[in-house]
């Protein structure tokens, strides 16, 4: 697929999603990109805000499947993942897949689930097949997942480490709608009790798009621009280390992004759009500051290649 095509397939899906999800941009460009990317996506705020919504347009706008898994202390990793059961007719163990094998899975309340269960999901994610006893199974193409957590002073939860937090591509935090946005969202009551979209492009198209953005360039100045602004986060001061995935996800990130745009190469402003989803979760900052309020900060303080 040439890129334009790719761009064409992309702005299909999101002006088709856009029919009924009245939430903001970043949500829904942060979801395609990571869709491009291969990447998943940490998806935070109250509940009622049209999470749900989104994660199901997507999946119907591609033609593909959507599942929702709600987390909760007594799921068992092959409640997520699947099991082998007897299958009585044939008198042999069979693979039931798993509520993860969708195209789209909303997984809500991520931090609800025990380690156990967390890690076989993010293991799932990470390698895009699910092992269990001896044998392989592929997850579905494309694969992304919506994952929603609970605040972290709620009882109950067990809060992903930073290593497992770090395997998500971007972190999107969604608040209230403003009131236009609410405005559109009663009006469309009826239709939003069950939102129905047509398929505008096949899981095919968007697996050749996600092989498209292998094929965006990003020349040397703009990938050391990338690596300047890793380097001087590292240098400010974090709680916690920054992975070298930081850098990984940008690069991933910031080519999704391109192609969003119709280029064949990437720009540093792309690099900037993607960086605070991109960054902001890995970040762990001292009390008082705000993980995209340093972040802003690296970004005014490292200077931009000229193109
Ligand atoms: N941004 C939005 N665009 C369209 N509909 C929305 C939006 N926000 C909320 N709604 C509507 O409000 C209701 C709740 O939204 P939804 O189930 O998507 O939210 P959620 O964030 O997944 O909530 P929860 O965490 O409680 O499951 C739905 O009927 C949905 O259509």
């Amino acid at each position: 697929m040439d890129l334009g095509r790719a761009r064409d397939v992309v702005s299909a899906i999101r002006s088709a999603v856009r029919t009924y999800y009245a939430g903001n941009d970043e949500a829904l460009d942060t979801a395609l990109a990571a869709i491009l990317a291969e990447g998943h996506v940490l998806l935070e705020g109250p509940p009622g805000v049209g999470k749900t919504t989104l994660a199901k347009l997507l999946a119907q706008a591609m033609g593909g499947q959507f599942k929702r898994v709600q987390m909760t202390s007594d799921l068992l990793p092959s409640d997520v993942i699947g099991a082998m059961v007897w299958d009585q007719a044939k008198g042999e163990f069979r693979f039931r897949p798993g509520p993860i094998f969708a195209n789209v899975v909303l997984v809500d309340e991520l931090n609800r689930a025990t380690p156990r269960t967390q890690s076989a999901l993010l293991e799932a994610m990470a390698e895009g097949q699910v092992t269990v006893d001896v044998n392989t199974h592929q997850l579905p193409r494309p694969f992304l997942v919506i994952a929603t957590q609970v605040p972290r002073d709620t009882g109950g939860v067990f809060p992903l480490t930073a290593t497992q937090v770090d395997r998500f591509a971007a972190k999107v935090e969604v608040g209230a709608p403003r009131k236009e946005e609410e405005l559109k969202i009663i009006r469309m009551a009826d239709e939003l009790m069950s939102p129905q979209i047509k398929a505008v492009a096949s899981l095919k198209d968007m697996v050749e798009a996600q092989e498209a953005v292998k094929r965006i360039r990003v020349d040397d100045s703009v990938a050391e621009y990338m690596v300047n602004i890793i380097d001087e986060l590292r240098r400010s001061n974090l709680a916690e280390p920054l992975s070298v995935r930081a850098s990984l996800w940008l690069y991933r990130m910031s080519r999704a992004k391109a192609l969003m745009e119709g280029r064949d190469f990437v720009t540093p402003d792309d690099v900037k759009a993607v960086a605070l989803p991109v960054l902001r979760h890995r970040v762990a900052v001292s009390e008082g500051l705000s993980p995209d309020s340093l972040i802003r900060s690296v970004l005014e303080r490292v200077p931009v290649p000229r193109g």
